[in-house]
């Protein structure tokens, strides 16, 4: 029997706009730096001595891990990163306010875009490193994805492609570790963890539209010898 614990990020400055943030590399909130670290007191409760870490390439999510970590006395825990655990690539939809595309496409177009599991969001026209919204730089595509396969860097995902690029890596390394006995937790994002939750958990493409994960609230699964989920429960914060 192994855990497996999904952190989704605490609330990010473009979270807290509003804004699609898919690959855009921005930082926590303050809200979202308090989120990480009641998330690391929850998880010290419930007493899990972790064997491994993951995370994408986003800092959101890396500093996610690592103030939970730290809260929990486990930072020093070995920790692998991965582009293929980084959010679902928003396309052109990257920057732009989540309640003024409702306005314009309608709210049924945005919603099918944020939640269903094939629908492709518009794809950006090219690929910049930087992306700039209110005078503000952001890195966006630039040298952490020198790695990635050629033709695998998006232009937009749906979470069916999200799935199949967060795929290799959990067959070539999560489920290894999981199968290993080893107690794994995943600092990432709420499209690449549903696109995880879908896979480990067996959900249809119709039923995963329903499912949301919270900023900073660790999703956590007791998972038999097979990777099927013996147990799971949804730490939340004290009200
Ligand atoms: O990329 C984003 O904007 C968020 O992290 C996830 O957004 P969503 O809830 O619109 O999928």
């Amino acid at each position: 029997m192994a855990k497996l614990v999904l952190i989704r990020h605490g609330q990010s400055e473009w979270n807290a706009l509003n804004l699609f943030n898919g690959w855009v590399d921005t930082k926590l909130s303050d809200k979202g730096i308090a989120q990480a670290k009641t998330a690391g007191q929850l998880l010290a409760k419930e007493g899990i001595q972790f064997d491994q870490a993951y995370t994408s390439v986003l800092t959101r999510a890396i500093t996610t891990l690592h103030l939970a970590l730290e809260e929990a006395d486990q930072l020093w825990i070995p920790e692998v990163k991965s582009w293929r655990l980084n959010e679902r690539h928003y396309g052109a939809l990257q920057g732009l306010n989540k309640a003024d595309a409702a306005k314009k496409w309608g709210d049924e177009q945005v919603h099918q875009w944020r939640r269903s599991y094939d629908v492709l969001p518009p794809l950006l026209e090219e690929q910049s490193e930087t992306m700039t919204i209110d005078g503000k730089t952001y890195p966006a595509l630039d040298r952490r994805y020198h790695d990635v396969p050629e033709g695998e860097l998006p232009k937009g995902e749906n979470l069916k492609v999200t799935l199949d690029r967060v795929l290799p890596f959990w067959d070539s390394d999560i489920s290894k570790a999981l199968k290993d006995g080893k107690n794994v937790v995943i600092g990432a994002h709420g499209n690449s963890l549903r696109a995880l939750v879908k896979h480990v958990e067996q959900i249809s493409d119709a039923d995963i539209m329903g499912v949301e994960i919270a900023n900073g609230e660790p999703w956590v699964y007791d998972l038999d010898e097979d990777l099927n989920v013996v147990s799971k429960k949804i730490l939340k914060p004290e009200a």
